[in-house]
């Protein structure tokens, strides 16, 4: 039986992907389970056991997890890419015309209208006046499952489309729209964009990604989104600009203490993915990636190991060996083999960065001790027996 704990809310669908004869569900529990599937809590801080072995991410973003530190651990880490991209370009859409047409606070001003409705809606309305987006540039910063769906959609309602993403993905790349613009030059977005939106992960290297010194290059009254992550924009440079007229609008699905009631800026509290198909379909892959590892494997989707899988042969035990992407790996398995005499019937090794993955299917007896005696050589990171 495999133990797997639920953090967040998963939706019973896909608990029930795990069926009863073969998995234990136990609520956020972190000792003595075999997965965690979970959604946005950080467990950064949380010490993991040695009997952890993967953990699924319901979801895109996994800054909330310490994805470098797992794979030190040999603890596989899996998200569901693209699974909830179609609901966040759809609430971004829903933020570009909030930041046109003054939406929200048009919304509240009626709210408290008490009498002479229709009146004073119609003497009062001119203060919400806010251009068609029709026509006008959107930037859209990452071209990855839902930045490249938010250009694509722009050129369908008519804008001008300026994307940009040095690492964008080869199959993002054959699915966007011939109509926009692909710039390898962040400045000339900046500089010509009416609408910015970014779309790319927190990390390192994009913490702090729009700051005083490129909101200087931005046209005046720009209006900015941010659907991706609290922390790519700078809350001090963006309050200031905001404050100054520089910024007209700022729309975040990420608010924090600094941005909520400010000035012209609307908070969503995290909702991009929080539809229900959004939420089964990010559940039902990061279930079925866990088990496929669990039960062969086979890791698919993994965001701190390469994508590694074989089809398992017929009347063998599978190896699965976690391990650094230094020299001599593959002896030292096929030696600990050697000594005991054990057939290699199949075999597959990936590497990507630091970390490497190989399958192996043998026949002969392969006992827990010699898969001891395996993790025990250096670079080793976790050895798991599939029977
Ligand atoms: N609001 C929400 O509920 C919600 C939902 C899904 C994703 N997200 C966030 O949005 C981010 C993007 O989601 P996604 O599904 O499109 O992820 P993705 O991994 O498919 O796309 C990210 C893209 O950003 C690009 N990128 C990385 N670094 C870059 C840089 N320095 N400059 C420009 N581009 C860069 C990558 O090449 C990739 O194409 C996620 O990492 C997540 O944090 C938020
Ligand atoms: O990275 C993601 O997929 C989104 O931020 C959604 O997060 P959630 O699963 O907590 O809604």
């Amino acid at each position: 039986m495999y133990k797997v704990a639920l953090f967040n809310k998963i939706p019973k669908e896909s608990q029930n992907m795990l069926s009863e004869n073969k998995y234990i569900l136990v609520n956020e529990q972190i000792s003595e389970v075999d997965g965690i599937v979970m959604r946005s809590m950080d467990i950064h801080d949380m010490k993991f056991s040695r009997q952890l072995k993967a953990i699924a991410r319901s979801g895109a973003g996994t800054n909330n997890i310490p994805v470098e530190r797992c794979a030190e651990e040999g603890i596989v880490v899996f998200n569901s890419p693209g699974a909830n991209a179609n609901a966040v370009c759809e609430l971004t859409f829903l933020g570009l015309l909030i930041s046109s047409r003054k939406i929200v606070d048009s919304i509240n001003w009626t709210k408290n209208l008490k009498q002479d409705v229709a009146v004073t809606v119609e003497k009062g309305k001119s203060q919400f006046v806010g251009p068609e987006i029709k026509g006008k540039t959107l930037g859209v910063i990452g071209l990855g499952n839902v930045g490249h769906l938010v250009a694509n959609l722009g050129v369908k309602l008519g804008m001008e489309v300026i994307g940009y993403d040095p690492y964008i993905s080869v199959k993002n790349a054959l699915s966007l729209s011939w109509d926009v613009q692909y710039s390898d030059s962040l400045d000339e977005l900046y500089k010509r964009a009416d609408y910015i939106t970014i779309h790319v992960p927190l990390n390192d290297e994009t913490r702090n990604y729009i700051h005083k010194d490129n909101i200087k290059l931005m046209k005046d009254g720009v209006k900015l989104l941010n659907f991706a992550r609290d922390g790519l924009v700078n809350d001090n440079d963006i309050l200031e600009a905001l404050e100054s007229g520089k910024v007209s609008y700022f729309v975040s699905d990420l608010p924090n203490e600094r941005l909520v009631g400010a000035k012209n800026v609307v908070c969503i509290p995290h909702l991009g993915g929080s539809t229900p198909e959004a939420e089964n379909n990010c559940a039902e892959m990061a279930v079925s990636q866990l088990t496929e590892y669990l039960e062969h494997g086979n890791i698919r989707n993994s965001v701190n190991f390469p994508e590694c899988t074989m089809d398992r042969y017929p009347n063998t035990k599978r190896i699965v060996v976690l391990n650094k992407n230094i020299p001599n790996m593959i002896s030292t398995l096929t030696s600990v083999l050697a000594k005991y005499n054990i057939n290699i019937i199949g075999m597959v090794n990936k590497s990507q960065g630091n970390f490497a993955c190989n399958i192996i299917d043998v026949n002969g007896e392969f006992t827990e001790e010699q898969v001891r005696e395996m993790e025990d050589f250096p670079g080793i990171l976790r050895v798991m027996l599939i029977n």
